[in-house]
């Protein structure tokens, strides 16, 4: 079972121009993992019909290949067509990621596996970037479980008026947009396939994000369909991948961060999160979910550790209260490591 098996198996697909599905460049990001095939089929959006057939077939094809346990192919569509006369050839070649209008540079902040602090950190680490005089904005692309409106006390809905443009919300100094604040709560997690790459492609391309140093992506978990949509259509200039310390987080890590290499978004460094536990009342230090896991990774991949942050009540209850604790406490002890990984990415340059 390999990938070349499965792109040879694509290759018997054809589209509605007559052309195989990945010469004509319609095959993207294509991962397999653990006998699971994940494909994303770029398209011209006016061919959408046309190629419900199609995906079925490259999903056959695909599923047909020994070894091969599951599939999951999502259509998206591309604004500039290859007009139909186009060479097979010249029709192949990828369309680059492109710049957001007006941001200097993205960061997108990943993790392995749900819960682990990515949305806590993104929002802490957003506001201690604007403290620190960066034009800051902050995209929460968690489609599946948006938090940043309640992590950084947005509500409402963001206004068009030219219905064609999004204006952002700001708060604690940053400018924000999330899917939450697109759609209804409970109506998020039902989003699937096309539907959801455009929303994301519209916070991106169709926000008014202005001039920022840096937009922060918060990522949903894992390594999925937003995570490739992403980097392919925004040039991603750095990630951040967030654990915990136990074994099992960091296995679900390496996958993220295996997966930012395949798509050339250079990794900026790991978070421990929630490394070492101190009691509220005694002050008594514990290492809850262990310690120094998230260290011996970094150092043996040679990118930073960023940060050891805390697990403590403080940072929860902040975030939970839509004031980050960057912003609430700032000179805390638990603002602190945030403000740590603040200050690095802007000595880096990197922010
Ligand atoms: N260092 C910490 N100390 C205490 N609580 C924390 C810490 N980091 C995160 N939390 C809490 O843990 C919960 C999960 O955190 P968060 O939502 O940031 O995780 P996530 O990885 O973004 O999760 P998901 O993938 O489900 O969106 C939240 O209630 C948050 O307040």
């Amino acid at each position: 079972m390999s990938r070349e098996a499965v792109i040879e198996a694509l290759k018997s697909v054809k589209g509605p121009d007559g052309f195989d599905i990945v010469s004509a460049g319609t095959v993207r990001a294509l991962q397999v993992e653990e006998g699971k095939v994940r494909f994303v089929m770029e398209i011209d959006p006016a061919q959408a019909e046309a190629y419900g057939p199609v995906q079925a077939q490259a999903e056959a094809a695909a599923g047909a290949v020994e070894g091969i346990s599951g599939v999951s192919v999502v259509l998206t569509g591309h604004s500039n067509a290859a007009p139909p006369d186009l060479k097979p050839k010249r029709a192949a070649e990828p369309k680059g990621p492109e710049k957001i209008p007006g941001v200097a540079r993205i960061i997108a902040v990943a993790s392995g596996k749900g819960g682990v602090g990515k949305s806590t950190l993104s929002a802490n680490l957003a506001c201690a970037l604007a403290q620190q005089g960066r034009k800051v904005g902050l995209l929460d692309a968690d489609v599946y479980g948006p938090s940043q409106p309640r992590m950084m006390g947005v509500t409402g809905r963001p206004a068009s008026p030219d219905g064609k443009t999004i204006l952002p919300m700001r708060n604690h100094g940053v400018t924000m947009m999330s899917i939450g604040l697109m759609v209804n709560e409970d109506q998020a997690v039902i989003w699937r396939g096309p539907m959801l790459m455009g929303a994301l492609q519209q916070m991106m391309m169709q926000v008014q994000w202005r001039a920022l140093d840096v937009l922060i992506v918060d990522l949903p978990p894992g390594t999925g369909d937003v995570q490739m949509t992403l980097s392919q259509k925004a040039q991603v200039d750095g990630a951040i991948v967030v654990s915990t310390p136990q074994d099992v987080a960091l296995l679900d890590a390496r996958k993220g961060i295996d997966m930012f290499d395949k798509l050339n978004v250079p990794l900026l460094g790991l978070v421990e999160n929630m490394s070492t536990h101190v009691c509220s009342n005694c002050g008594h230090e514990e290492h809850i979910f262990g310690h120094g896991g998230v260290a011996a990774e970094a150092e043996k991949l040679g990118v930073p550790l960023l940060a050891e942050v805390p697990l403590d009540l403080k940072i929860r209850l902040a975030s939970d209260g839509g004031v980050p604790v960057v912003v609430s406490a700032p000179d805390s002890r638990q603002a602190k490591a945030y403000q740590d990984i603040a200050a690095a990415l802007v000595a880096r340059g990197a922010a």
